[in-house]
């Protein structure tokens, strides 16, 4: 055998054509074996992958376009209902959208703390450094919570979670937040708060027994309403941003599905939210970093040098507001996607009811982080921000129990202790 494979010349060859052509002939039919076995392969990997393999068609517009996840199997579905696992006598069971965002995370370790089951869904978008939402991810993985990577808009996966599951409420977190980057990219705000929001309720509708639905609205749906502090009863109708208008849209949506389905829905209108682990395109999260950069941070003001105020509200207020809204949320009414009588509808602002000037909010950032601002002021840019938000928060008061304790300056006090914290673990951990 050695001596065909490593001599060479003619008699050799001749010598051994025969055995070539035998050898040929057996190549070509391994050849011709192993394409079959490998082309079965890709074929079995394709049919038992869920929808969401052949719905993946990326378009600039969207840009949360379907990715591939892998999801399904025996693990990974022990996985999902030990997460979910009720472990408090009267505990409810959960899906947290958006769970590795900065609200989805604070609320989902919240409710595993009481006992709760928590199943966290995320599709870890790149809308800001993805790392922040694998590093919280990892925090609520400690904690016993579980995060499926996916989209809502996969509705495969969605009702193959509520197979494995029947969740008793669902806390909607998932968005494209941001006003300004609305501009930049529309497309993801209609692909994640409409047809996203669209797509859960679809699914919400149509299982047994059907959630109960809390759900993120925002306090930019009050636009260029000029009432003070907001109320749920003043009028949305006039809003300056699309990101306003996605959100807007979800609160009528919510009433339709409410209406024709009988599915519980709450909306809660956040008003500017910050804390630990919070969102880096937030003014607070990179006027901290810039500040620390010593790079100079532009701090928009109105016309006639009127003062932009937010009502920013702490991120532990925010939680217990949405704890109280799942706790008092009713059953919603329908079964296999018929309404059998009314079920709640309910939208209340989770503010602060304090608004502070963005220029106090660097005062205090420059006291604590003991660095001076470089300031620019600049006019408000025409871009979808609103000169001034607060909340009138009685109705949350009332019917939540919801009652904000912490002012600006003690929440930033934490928002700044965790940063420095945070990013100087990653510092010392990427040297
Ligand atoms: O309540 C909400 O529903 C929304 O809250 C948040 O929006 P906003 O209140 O606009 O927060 P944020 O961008 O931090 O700007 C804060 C202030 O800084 C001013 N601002 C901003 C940038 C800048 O460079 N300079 C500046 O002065 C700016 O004019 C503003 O006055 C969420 O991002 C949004 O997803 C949504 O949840």
């Amino acid at each position: 055998m050695d001596t065909i494979a490593s001599t060479q010349g003619k008699f050799k060859m001749e010598k051994s054509s025969y055995m070539h052509r035998s050898r040929l002939h057996s190549s070509i039919a391994k050849l011709t074996f192993w394409s079959f076995v490998f082309i079965c392969i890709i074929y079995i990997f394709f049919l038992r992958a869920p929808s969401s393999y052949s719905a993946s068609v990326p378009t600039d517009l969207s840009r949360r376009s379907l990715r591939t996840y892998n999801y399904g199997g025996a693990t990974w579905e022990k996985r999902v209902r030990s997460s979910a696992r009720i472990r408090s006598p009267n505990g409810v069971s959960v899906l947290v959208t958006g769970a590795a965002g900065f609200v989805g995370t604070h609320v989902s370790a919240a409710l595993k703390r009481r006992g709760d089951g928590v199943l966290g869904l995320d599709n870890f978008n790149d809308y800001y450094d993805p790392s922040l939402k694998r590093a919280r991810q990892a925090l609520l993985e400690r904690s016993g919570v579980f995060i499926v990577e996916g989209d809502i808009n996969d509705a495969a996966l969605l009702r193959k979670l509520f197979e494995v599951v029947p969740f008793t409420h669902v806390m909607h977190l998932a968005a494209q937040a941001g006003v300004r980057y609305a501009m930049q990219n529309p497309g993801s705000y209609v692909h994640s708060n409409i047809a996203g929001f669209v797509n859960l309720l679809e699914i919400c509708k149509s299982v047994n027994p059907q959630p109960s639905i809390v759900w993120a609205s925002s306090s930019s749906v009050y636009g260029l309403n000029t009432n003070v502090p907001f109320s749920e009863r003043d009028r949305t109708d006039q809003p300056a941003s699309l990101y306003a208008a996605t959100k807007k849209a979800g609160e009528e949506i919510a009433h339709t599905y409410n209406h024709i389905y009988g599915l519980s829905l709450t909306g809660l209108r956040f008003f500017t939210v910050y804390g630990p682990w919070g969102r880096p395109d937030m003014a607070y999260f990179f006027f901290t970093k810039d500040i620390l950069k010593g790079k100079s941070i532009s701090i928009f003001e109105a016309a006639n040098h009127g003062t932009v105020a937010r009502d920013f509200t702490y991120i532990d207020d925010i939680v217990r507001g949405c704890l109280g809204a799942l706790d008092t949320a009713e059953k919603s009414t329908g079964s296999g996607g018929k309404k059998s009588g009314p079920a709640q509808l309910r939208v209340f602002n989770l503010g602060n009811t304090s608004p502070v000037p963005v220029s106090d909010l660097v005062t205090i950032l420059e006291r604590l982080l003991k660095v001076k601002a470089k300031r620019n002021i600049m006019k408000l840019p025409r871009n979808g921000d609103v000169q001034f938000t607060h909340a009138n928060i009685s109705y949350a008061q009332r019917e939540l129990g919801y009652k904000p304790i912490t002012d600006l300056q003690s929440g930033l006090k934490k928002f700044v202790r965790w940063y420095l914290n945070y990013y100087s673990v990653v510092k010392k951990s990427a040297e």
